[in-house]
């Protein structure tokens, strides 16, 4: 009964170590991975070594998703060797024309799927989980996206997935994801909460090749960017921006769902929350402590600070991951008492 099955849609920089993290977890046997070009659905349990080690050098981040609103089909990030792009290169995936349907197809056999695809469109994923309503999916959807209005975009189609019996967890990454239910969670001490300000660091130099992706898309939030010109970038002028920033680039006021994840939790206005960053893409270690302040009023009368810190050495990719496959589990047990609908990572903390 706590056995729990799980599907990755995406096989990328996250992808990979989500299915890497989820042997780490108890009770949680991954099924089914998907990326652009094939799947591999094993209901006994996928295997993963293979998989991780037969993708190393294979691994697809390419602009393009489905084609869908404005995609471009630029050739670019895709990291390949042999014949075989991305998942394909695994011996139990096969090539397919709509991994994606392939998934939704055995969707009953599977609890839980993860959903660690790009966000160049921002409907790409609110899209995506149309189609498992659609096909009839009743289980667990998970995301990792940042976007805070793709979160309105899924709180739109909570009727409908209630009535197909989805348990929608959105945001469920880092930040948004374990940041913001940190923040939930500091929150309990105080009866008003007058700011949220979220500060990370990540260091990645040894994980930026597979973690193109991530890159591309933490660029459309500089001020002279957005997700469409992002989109358009070619690797060479990645590349130039990175080596204006020398590979270190800071970011204020970013648009990432903490906010709206943290109102719609109740514990304070999505304009109190703030989310800024620093991203060295020339190093491993963290150029700055990521850390969570929680300021607000006691019911006794006192102001204070509440302050959460992530351990330097912890990478993006545990950061991630590590959270996802939590939500993902915590969203199983909803979903098997019968709670439908959308909620965020904070909704899943002590309530405010
Ligand atoms: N919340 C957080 O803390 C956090 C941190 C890092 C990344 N992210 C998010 O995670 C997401 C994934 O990032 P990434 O670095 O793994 O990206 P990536 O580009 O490395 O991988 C994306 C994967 O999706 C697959 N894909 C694209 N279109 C597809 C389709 N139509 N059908 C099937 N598969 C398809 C690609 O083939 C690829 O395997 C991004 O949206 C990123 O913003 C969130």
């Amino acid at each position: 009964m706590n056995e729990m099955t799980f599907a990755v849609l995406g096989t990328g920089g996250i992808g990979r170590r989500a299915l890497e993290v989820s042997q780490h977890k108890d009770a949680l046997t991954p099924v089914a991975a998907c990326d652009r070009h094939g799947v591999a659905v094993d209901f006994d349990g996928l295997d993963v070594d293979e998989l991780l080690a037969a993708t190393e050098g294979n691994i697809d981040n390419e602009v393009a998703t489905d084609g869908g609103t404005g995609a471009t089909a630029a050739e670019s990030g895709v990291k390949q060797h042999g014949e075989r792009k991305g998942v394909v290169a695994s011996s139990q995936a096969r090539p397919s024309e709509d991994p994606i349907q392939e998934i939704i197809d055995r969707g009953d056999g599977i609890d839980a799927v993860l959903l660690a695809l790009p966000n160049y469109e921002h409907d790409f994923i609110p899209r995506t989980a149309d189609r498992f309503a659609e096909g009839g999916y009743e289980g667990v959807m998970i995301d990792v996206l940042k976007r805070s209005r793709v979160i309105d975009m899924l709180d739109d189609r909570s009727d409908q997935f209630e009535e197909a019996g989805i348990t929608f967890i959105c945001g469920a990454g880092a930040t948004p994801g374990l940041l913001t239910g940190a923040a939930a969670l500091a929150a309990q001490s105080f009866v008003e909460v007058t700011a949220v300000d979220i500060w990370w660091g990540v260091g990645l130099k040894s994980g930026y090749e597979d973690n193109r992706g991530t890159v591309r898309e933490d660029i459309a939030h500089l001020p002279e960017y957005d997700i469409e010109t992002a989109r358009d970038l070619s690797e060479a002028e990645i590349e130039a921006i990175l080596d204006d920033h020398d590979g270190v680039i800071e970011f204020e006021d970013m648009e990432h769902a903490d906010d709206v994840l943290l109102e719609r939790a109740g514990i304070c206005d999505a304009e109190d929350v703030e989310v800024g960053g620093v991203l060295d893409v020339r190093n491993d270690e963290k150029p700055t402590t990521t850390t969570v302040r929680v300021t607000g009023r006691t019911f006794d009368g006192e102001t204070a600070t509440n302050t959460f810190q992530l351990g330097d050495e912890t990478s993006m990719e545990a950061n991630v991951n590590g959270p996802a496959l939590g939500y993902l589990k915590a969203g199983v047990r909803r979903n098997r008492a019968g709670e439908y609908g959308v909620f965020g990572p904070a909704e899943l903390m002590p309530g405010f």
